[in-house]
C-alpha cells in the first residue's frame, strides 16, 4: 500500500487517531500519507515528521480514487456522501471508518482485532475492503469481557451504561464543563462560608440547573448535576439505537449472527468527560468458580485488567478519573449475584476515544500496512 488518505483527522476522534499514530510511529510505514478536508483544501496539513502535500478536497472522488486506503473519522454524513460514489466510480481500495453508517452492511467488517482478529483475517482473505470501528460501548465491553465470550460462557447479559459527554462530540464536552461552572458560580459565596445552610445551597443549585442560565444547545437539557437516560434515536420496540447496537454489533463482531447472544440494557449519559462505564449482569451457561472467571477475563488481551472486589482499590482504579486518556480497560465488581451461582456481576471503565473510537481503526490500518 502506497497512498493512504486521511479524512476527519482534525476532529476529536481524528486528533486522537493522529496522536496515537505518532506515538506508535505508524507514519514511518506509510509511503505517501495524504490529508483531506471538507473545508480547508489547499492549506497545510498536520506536522507528522515527513513532507506531505497541501490538504486535498475530501469530496473530490477523483482525488480520493488515487488512494490505496482511506481512513475516515469525518462522520456518517460524509461517509454517506462519498462512499457509494467512490465505489461506483470503480475504486477498490480499503475504506476504514469510525462512523456507524456502514457497520451492519454485509460487505463490511466491524474491527476490534484483540477480540475478532479471526474475523478480520477471514475478511482480508476473502477480499473484504471495508472495515468499520464499532460503537464505543460495544468495543469497550468486548475489550473487558472478551475472555467470557471466547469461552462461550455467556448465555445472555444486560449492560447498563454510564456514558461520557465526549460521545456526543467536542461541543458536548465544552457544554458539560460550562454547566458545571455555572452551577458552582451560582452558590460560590455560600459555598465559601462554612456556616451557610446546605439546604439553601441545594435549593439554589436546583434552581440554577432548571433555569435558562444553563447552556443546553447541545444536550438539550442539563447534564451537570443530572443525567440523561437516553442516547441516540428511538426504535419501534422502545429501545434507543445505542441500546440496539449492543446486541447487533456484538454478535456481528464475534461472528455469532447465526446464534446470537441476547444483550440489552439502558444507555445513560452522565457527566464524565471521555470514559464510558458499564454495569453488567451476566447469565453464565454454567456455574464457574470466581478465580477461573477472573483469569479468563484478565488473560483475554493486553489491555484488560481485573480490579479486586475491594472498596478502596475499586474507588481508586475503576473510575473515569483513573482511566481517562489510557488504553487500559479495568473490569471489577466481579461477584456472584444473589440471583444464583450462574449470575455474574461486573463493572468496566474505558476511554471511549481510544478503544472506543480511534485505536481499533489505527490497528486495522497497521494490519493492512504490515500485509
Ligand atoms: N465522538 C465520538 O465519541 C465518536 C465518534 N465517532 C464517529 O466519528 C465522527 C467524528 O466525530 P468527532 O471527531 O467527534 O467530530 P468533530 O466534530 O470533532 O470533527 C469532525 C470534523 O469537523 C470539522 N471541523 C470543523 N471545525 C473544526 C474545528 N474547529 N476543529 C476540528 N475540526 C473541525 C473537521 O473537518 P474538516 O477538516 O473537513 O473541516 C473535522 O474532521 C462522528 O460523526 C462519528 O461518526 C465514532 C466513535 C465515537
Ligand atoms: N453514540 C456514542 C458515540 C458514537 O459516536 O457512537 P457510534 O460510533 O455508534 O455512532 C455516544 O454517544 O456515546
Amino acid at each position: 500500500m502506497k497512498r493512504v488518505g486521511f479524512v476527519g483527522w482534525r476532529g476529536m476522534v481524528g486528533s486522537v487517531l493522529m496522536q496515537r499514530m505518532m506515538e506508535e510511529g505508524d507514519f514511518e510505514h506509510i509511503e505517501e500519507p495524504v490529508f483531506f478536508t471538507t473545508s480547508q483544501a489547499g492549506q497545510p496539513g498536520p506536522a507528522i515528521g515527513k513532507d506531505i502535500p497541501a490538504l486535498k478536497d475530501a469530496t473530490s472522488i477523483e482525488e480520493l480514487k488515487q488512494m490505496d486506503a482511506i481512513i475516515s473519522c469525518q462522520g456518517g454524513d460524509y461517509t454517506k456522501q462519498v462512499y457509494g460514489a467512490l465505489r461506483a466510480a470503480g475504486w477498490d481500495g480499503y475504506w476504514i471508518d469510525a462512523a456507524s453508517s456502514l457497520r451492519m452492511e454485509d460487505d463490511a467488517i466491524i474491527v476490534l482485532d484483540p477480540v475478532n482478529m479471526n474475523v478480520i483475517k477471514d475478511g482480508l482473505a476473502n477480499g473484504v475492503k471495508t472495515y468499520v470501528g464499532g460503537n464505543c460501548t460495544v468495543s469497550l465491553m468486548l475489550m473487558g469481557l472478551g475472555g467470557l465470550f471466547n469461552a462461550g460462557l455467556i448465555e445472555w447479559m444486560t449492560s447498563m451504561t454510564y456514558q461520557a459527554a465526549s460521545g456526543g462530540g467536542a461541543r458536548h464536552m465544552r457544554e458539560l464543563i460550562s454547566q458545571m461552572g455555572i452551577i458552582k458560580d451560582s452558590v460560590a459565596a455560600d459555598l465559601a462560608n462554612p456556616a451557610s445552610a446546605i439546604l439553601d445551597i441545594d435549593r439554589q443549585v436546583a434552581e440554577t440547573i432548571r433555569s435558562s442560565a444553563m447552556p443546553t444547545d447541545n444536550f438539550g437539557v442539563p447534564l451537570a448535576g443530572s443525567l440523561i437516560p437516553w442516547i441516540d434515536t428511538r426504535l419501534d420496540n422502545g429501545q434507543s439505537r445505542e441500546e440496539w447496537k449492543a446486541y447487533a454489533e456484538t454478535n456481528k463482531i464475534l461472528g455469532l449472527s447465526d446464534n446470537p447472544v441476547p444483550i440489552d440494557g439502558t444507555c445513560v449519559r452522565i457527566g464524565a468527560m471521555r470514559c464510558h462505564s458499564q454495569a453488567f449482569t451476566i447469565k453464565l451457561k454454567q456455574n464457574v468458580p470466581m478465580d477461573e472467571i477472573e483469569s479468563m477475563i484478565a488473560e483475554a488481551n493486553d489491555w484488560v485488567s481485573v480490579v479486586p472486589n475491594e472498596r478502596d482499590i475499586t474507588a481508586r482504579d475503576l473510575t473515569p478519573a483513573k482511566v481517562t486518556g489510557t488504553l487500559g480497560v479495568p473490569v471489577g465488581r466481579l461477584r456472584k449475584m444473589n440471583l444464583g451461582d450462574e449470575f455474574l456481576n461486573a463493572f468496566s471503565v474505558g476511554d471511549q476515544l481510544l478503544w472506543g473510537a480511534a485505536e481499533p481503526l489505527r490497528r486495522m490500518l497497521r494490519i493492512l500496512l504490515q500485509g
